[in-house]
């Protein structure tokens, strides 16, 4: 089946790597062109599936990106912010479309995925699944058609080894619902309140985290008025919606024009 799109897999090892892993190979729509590991990973070398406590899958990982990124149509990057931007550079230079579901990238990181975007497709979301995206557009909806007397809270849960916040999804929606609003998310947001805060500011956008055990995200969006409170909700209890929303855009970016693009694209929305 090898004139299915050969797909890479970055930290292969890793939660998101793992599951992307499975799903490449599982999909019948892509082959698993490559899993990579950074040099030096106990998994070098081995047998990607065997690594994993299952069969063999006849790829091994490889700690090299850039060979690897040469003999494949697309990369799918759920790694760490500044790997991301590096590996940007390696797929443009390959001409493979690159999917980055990494989050935490600061502004100057996403700045310098630029130059790398005027060769080749990047598509990057904090959120690569199909209910999210879609909360995404209800949130930007629900704060255009209220005022502020309606106090917007972005309320976000994730695992205890997850190391960034707000979580990229909880920034997602909090632009959306600047965007709603008509302000910026810069001007708006309220990130991390702790001590004496002094009382809520009017027509901010609230963020609060939360990190235990092995939740594997859930994100509310609260708008919260005198007398009334509506909540937009959207619970992921398995990691597989990221991994098939990531497949999903690295297949739709084939054949498309360089540039930018995120899951609203991909997903027509
Ligand atoms: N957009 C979306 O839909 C989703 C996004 N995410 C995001 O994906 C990212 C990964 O999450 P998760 O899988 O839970 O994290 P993990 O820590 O489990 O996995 C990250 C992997 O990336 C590897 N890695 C880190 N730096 C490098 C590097 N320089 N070169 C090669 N490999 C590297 C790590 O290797 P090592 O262990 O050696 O450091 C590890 O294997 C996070 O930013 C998370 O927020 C997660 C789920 C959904
Ligand atoms: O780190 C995670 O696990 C997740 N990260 C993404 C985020 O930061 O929003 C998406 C999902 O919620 C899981």
């Amino acid at each position: 089946m090898t004139h299915l799109p050969g797909i890479v897999v970055t930290g292969a090892s890793g939660r998101m790597g793992q599951m992307l892993v499975r799903t490449v190979a599982q999909s019948g729509r892509a082959r698993l062109a490559a899993a990579v590991e950074r040099p030096g990973h106990d998994w070098v070398g081995a047998d990607i599936g065997e690594a994993m406590g299952g069969a063999a899958l006849g790829v091994t990982v490889t700690d090299d990106p850039l060979e690897a990124f040469a003999r494949a149509q697309a990369v799918i990057d759920f790694t760490a912010p500044q790997a991301s931007v590096e590996f940007a550079a390696l797929a443009a230079q390959a001409r493979a479309v690159h999917v980055i579901g990494t989050t935490g990238l600061s502004d100057d990181q996403i700045a310098a995925l630029e130059p790398a975007a005027r060769h080749a497709v990047i598509i990057r979301a904090g959120n690569m699944s199909l209910g999210v995206n879609l909360l995404v557009g209800l949130t930007r909806k629900v704060a255009a058609a209220l005022d502020a007397d309606f106090d917007i809270e972005v309320i976000e849960a994730h695992h205890n080894r997850k190391v960034d916040a707000p979580s990229g999804t909880a920034l997602m929606l909090g632009e959306a619902a600047a965007e709603g609003r008509g302000v910026t998310l810069a001007e708006a947001a309220d990130r991390g309140r702790d001590g004496i805060t002094g009382a809520r500011e009017r027509g901010h956008i609230g963020f609060s985290a939360i990190r235990g055990g092995d939740i594997v995200g859930e994100h509310d969006v609260l708008f919260a008025a005198p007398g009334e409170r509506i909540v937009l909700r959207h619970v992921a209890t398995d990691r597989a919606i990221f991994a098939r929303g990531a497949l999903r855009a690295a297949l739709w970016g084939q054949d498309r024009a360089p540039g930018q693009y995120d899951m609203a694209d991909v997903l027509g929305l």
